[in-house]
């Protein structure tokens, strides 16, 4: 991809920064087979995850995931004082989180060609950020070991106390832009969720790059990705290209 044009990139993070997607994606696995399996519901699956969790905010994922099997549940409150245990969207969320957070405690390293192309941005004087759904993102960040890399993070927390809505739509990537000082259409946003890429083909951005970890390539495509990598790496020679 040639970067001509651009002056910032804006990195959605679990999947395309680190391979804590994986994480999230066992985390949601566990929590809601055990709750599909102790009420009759139809077993939970990974085909599930791609349809209607990834990339969302904590409650629209469960939302969608318990509208798509006839369920509602009520929100309950984030400071829920039944805890994990309450049968509300919240507390199904919650207790997804206490299995995440383990799962991070295992450790995470970033995925070295994402950490090249970051060096390579760096070097050609391109800002970057990370737009992330995930309220978990400034600790997923630490464990890897790239916080400080980012002066620019717009996450499931910050999103929350400014009310922004989540992925799919357009806004906390048009907050990063701003927050950066870079016009939408100067900037390139990198997802590998079908909602990030809807996310970043609604805001007007230069170019939409989608991350094949599974979505698959050809409905990243279809969903408004200018085109899919597997790996970020693939991104460095038309950089270096550019800037020469
Ligand atoms: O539950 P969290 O950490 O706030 O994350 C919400 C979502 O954040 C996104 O970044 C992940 O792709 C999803 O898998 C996750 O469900």
């Amino acid at each position: 991809m040639d970067h001509d044009g651009v002056d910032a990139v804006l990195f959605d993070l679990d999947g395309v920064i680190t391979p804590t997607a994986e994480k999230h994606m066992e985390a949601w696995n566990r929590m809601f087979s055990a709750y599909f399996d102790a009420r009759g519901i139809d077993p939970y699956s990974d085909e599930d995850y791609f349809r209607y969790i990834d990339g969302k905010p904590r409650v629209e994922g469960i939302a969608s995931m318990l509208a798509a099997r006839g369920l509602t549940l009520p929100e309950g409150s984030d400071d829920d004082e039944a805890g994990p245990d309450a049968d509300t969207i919240h507390g199904l969320g919650t207790r997804k989180n206490v299995i995440f957070r383990e799962l991070l405690d295992e450790g995470i390293e970033a995925y070295p060609g994402s950490v090249a192309y970051l060096d390579a941005l760096d070097a050609a004087g391109i800002a970057s950020c990370v737009v992330s759904s995930s309220k978990n993102a400034e600790a997923v960040l630490t464990a890897a070991g790239l916080r400080d890399r980012f002066d620019v993070i717009v996450d499931g927390l910050v999103a929350a106390a400014e009310g922004i809505p989540g992925k799919p739509k357009p806004d906390t990537y048009l907050r990063g832009a701003e927050l950066l000082g870079v016009p939408a259409e100067r900037c390139v946003v990198i997802e590998d969720a079908v909602s990030g890429v809807q996310a970043g083909a609604a805001g007007g951005f230069a170019r939409v790059v989608g991350v094949d970890r599974g979505a698959g390539r050809e409905t990243l495509l279809a969903e408004g990705a200018d085109l899919v990598v597997v790996d970020l790496a693939e991104l460095i020679p038309g950089l270096q290209e550019a800037r020469r």
